[in-house]
This record gives C-alpha cells, sequence and structure tokens, in this order.
C-alpha cells in the first residue's frame, strides 16, 4: 500500500546565484527504492543533501510523515547516509566501527552485540568483527560503511554514488545485494546515481533530473519506454534524435521521409524530436527498407553488434545480433510503435 514518508514541496537552491535546484516536488513512499538519476552537476547530491538536512533550502518544504522539518538538524531525522567516500574509523576495527553509534546512545552492551552480528550477516561479512579497516578490500568497506548506517535502524537511508569507488564485478554484485537488503529490511532507500543502468536494475522508481529540474519520475520500465523528451531517451540508454516534423495525427516527417506513428495531438506541422532506439531498428536487404544506408563501422559489444549507418545524410545508431561488414548497402525497417514523437525542449 502506498503510504508517503518523504516529500519536497517547490524546493529551489541557489549557491553563489547559481540556481542548482528549480521547483523541485517529489513524493517518496516507504518501502520505496527511489533513485535520482542524472548527468554530473544536474543537482543529484544537492537535493540528497536537503533530504538529510546537511543543506537548506532557499524556499520550499521538506516534509516527512507529514510534518515539516526544513529546519530540523540531520541528526535528529530518522534517516541515515552512506556517501560515496565512506568514512570508515581507521583507527578502529569491524566491530567498533559499527558499534559507535549504538555506543553513543549508551545501549546495552549485550543488545549491540546481536545488533553488530546481526548487520554483519546482512551484508554478508560475519567473522569480520576484529579486522582493520585497512585490512578489507573496497567492496568489503563499502558494506561495513553500509552495515554502520543499517545498525541504526533507520527507516531512510539516503545513499549518495556508494558505489562510485568500485570496478565494474563488483560494482555489479553490490547492487544485486543492496537490493536484497533494501527488500529484506523494508526500508525506504533514496540513492544518488548517475549511472543510467545501475539506475534501471535497482529502483522502484527514477527521478530523471537535467540543470537542477526534474524531467521525468517513473518506474524503470516506463521511464525507458516512455520517455517524455528528448533528454530523457537521450539519457537512459542511447537513442537516435532526429529533427522532423509531425505533419498531422498519425504521421511524421523526418529524414527526407515520410512514416506513419502512433502519435497524435501535436500542432498541424509541429517541429519535434523523433526517437528512435538502436535495437528498434531492423536491419533487411536494400530493396526491402524503408530506409537506404550504408555501414560505416561495426563494434562487437558481447549480446549484440553495435553499427553505425550512414543513410540520408545522417547517422544511425542500429544494434543487432546479426552483423553487417562496413561498406555493405543495407535497408532500415522500423514500426510505427517505435517511432517516438517528443516534443522539442525550448530552452529557456
Ligand atoms: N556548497 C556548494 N557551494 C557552491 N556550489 C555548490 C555547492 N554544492 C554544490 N554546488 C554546485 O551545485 C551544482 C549541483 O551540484 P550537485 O553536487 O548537487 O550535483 P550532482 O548532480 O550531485 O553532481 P555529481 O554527480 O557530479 O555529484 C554544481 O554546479 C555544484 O558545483
Amino acid at each position: 500500500m502506498y503510504e508517503e514518508i518523504i516529500r519536497l514541496v517547490n524546493v529551489s537552491k541557489s549557491f553563489n546565484e547559481q540556481q542548482v535546484l528549480q521547483d523541485i516536488n517529489l513524493s517518496i513512499s516507504r518501502n520505496e527504492f527511489v533513485t535520482l538519476l542524472g548527468p554530473s552537476g544536474c543537482g543529484k547530491t544537492t537535493t540528497l543533501r536537503i533530504i538529510g538536512g546537511f543543506e537548506i533550502s532557499d524556499t520550499g518544504d521538506v516534509i516527512f510523515e507529514g510534518k515539516k522539518i526544513n529546519n530540523l538538524p540531520p541528526y535528529k531525522r530518522k534517516l541515515n547516509t552512506v556517501f560515496q567516500r565512506y568514512a570508515l574509523f581507521t583507527h578502529m576495527d569491524v566491530y567498533e566501527n559499527i558499534a559507535f553509534g549504538l555506543k553513543i546512545k549508551k545501549m546495552d552492551s549485550k543488545d549491540i552485540d546481536r545488533k553488530v552480528k546481526e548487520v554483519l550477516k546482512l551484508v554478508n561479512l560475519s567473522g569480520y568483527e576484529t579486522r582493520d579497516i585497512d585490512s578489507l578490500s573496497g567492496g568489503q568497506q563499502q558494506r561495513i560503511a553500509i552495515a554502520r548506517a543499517l545498525v541504526n535502524e533507520p527507516q531512510v537511508l539516503l545513499l549518495d554514488e556508494p558505489l562510485g569507488a568500485l570496478d565494474l564485478k563488483l560494482r555489479k554484485d553490490m547492487q544485486l545485494e543492496l537490493k536484497k537488503i533494501q527488500q529484506s529490511l523494508g526500508i525506504t532507500f533514496i540513492y544518488v546515481t548517475h549511472d543510467q543502468e545501475e539506475a534501471l536494475t535497482m529502483s522502484d522508481t527514477i527521478v530523471v533530473m537535467n540543470d537542477g529540474k526534474i524531467q521525468q519520475i517513473g518506474a524503470p520500465q516506463d521511464i525507458y519506454n516512455e520517455p517524455v523528451n528528448a533528454f530523457v531517451a537521450d539519457f537512459i540508454g542511447e537513442s537516435n534524435i532526429i529533427d522532423g516534423v509531425m505533419v498531422k495525427d498519425y504521421y511524421v516527417e523526418f529524414a527526407e521521409g515520410g512514416f506513419e506513428c502512433v502519435d497524435k495531438g501535436f500542432q498541424p506541422n509541429e517541429k519535434v524530436d523523433v526517437v528512435i532506439r538502436p535495437e528498434d531498428i531492423k536491419l533487411v536487404p536494400v530493396d526491402q527498407g524503408m530506409i537506404e544506408g550504408v555501414v560505416e563501422s561495426v563494434i562487437f559489444k558481447g549480446v549484440h553488434y553495435e553499427m553505425l549507418i550512414n543513410a540520408r545524410g545522417l547517422r544511425w545508431m542500429v544494434h543487432s545480433t546479426m552483423m553487417e561488414p562496413v561498406n555493405t548497402k543495407v535497408g532500415m525497417n522500423v514500426i510505427p510503435y517505435d517511432i517516438h514523437i517528443m516534443k522539442k525542449v525550448i530552452a529557456e
């Protein structure tokens, strides 16, 4: 059942007269895994820091369980933060690092013992209690940082690029582990990343940001399949983005041709962005294609080949399990459903 835990209402923030967040509105529910996703500098960390209380917004409100907490200091908020540079205490061993917060709260030592063991098990590091922090790998240190946050049983965990320093393989393993932990504990995760694949893998909801503004909020499938504008389409996965004109409902012109599509509701002859995913372009014999082109380059990507096709003055990216050699003439087909029409984003 949907139960809201955090809400941001019209949150804006500037640093030195540079506006970094503009009118952010966001509702986060209990047990949700929400990811703030966007390019470097778009305001993800600032949003997280405002939720955590490390930064105060210029205007707007932060609501936690129905109450305004704009000026509540971080330590009084029912949340914990895991940063990319996980500041563990290197002069303490694993046990002491995790127990630190509980000791400050003057918890009974038996309870501390039980809780430390529980979270170590959760992050798959049982038996590591007496290890020095320096003797652990980057991935293990990150798991200790997460254990240290979880031991306080926060209702919400804020994670700022927590896997950023790890290599790709470890990152993938940790993504699955984190998701498992979040599901088993049933707490709310607010996660910051600029890695779209990471966001698609882990999240219940993705908040795509650009230039201090929210572009789209939705489930991973919705964001991928139904991006609201060319920025989101391009940022989430690769896309061919082509200038087009929506002549009338269900009919668009681009790349010197007219094509049927499934979109409607634009002005007659409105200029639009036409977005076509590389995996939605089918390569066929030249005489059977809607558009004819020549293969310019081919890269093997593991599951598919990535080809650049030169056609009608444009360079098209195509993903296909079949490889066509460089300089081959090919036909390209796209079904109307895979031609996505987006309103042009007008720069302010
Ligand atoms: N304390 C600060 N003082 C001045 N400018 C700041 C401060 N914190 C952030 N900024 C600026 O605000 C903008 C947004 O920064 P923020 O860290 O929120 O972006 P981000 O999306 O998290 O980026 P990244 O992925 O690179 O961490 C940037 O231009 C940054 O330089």
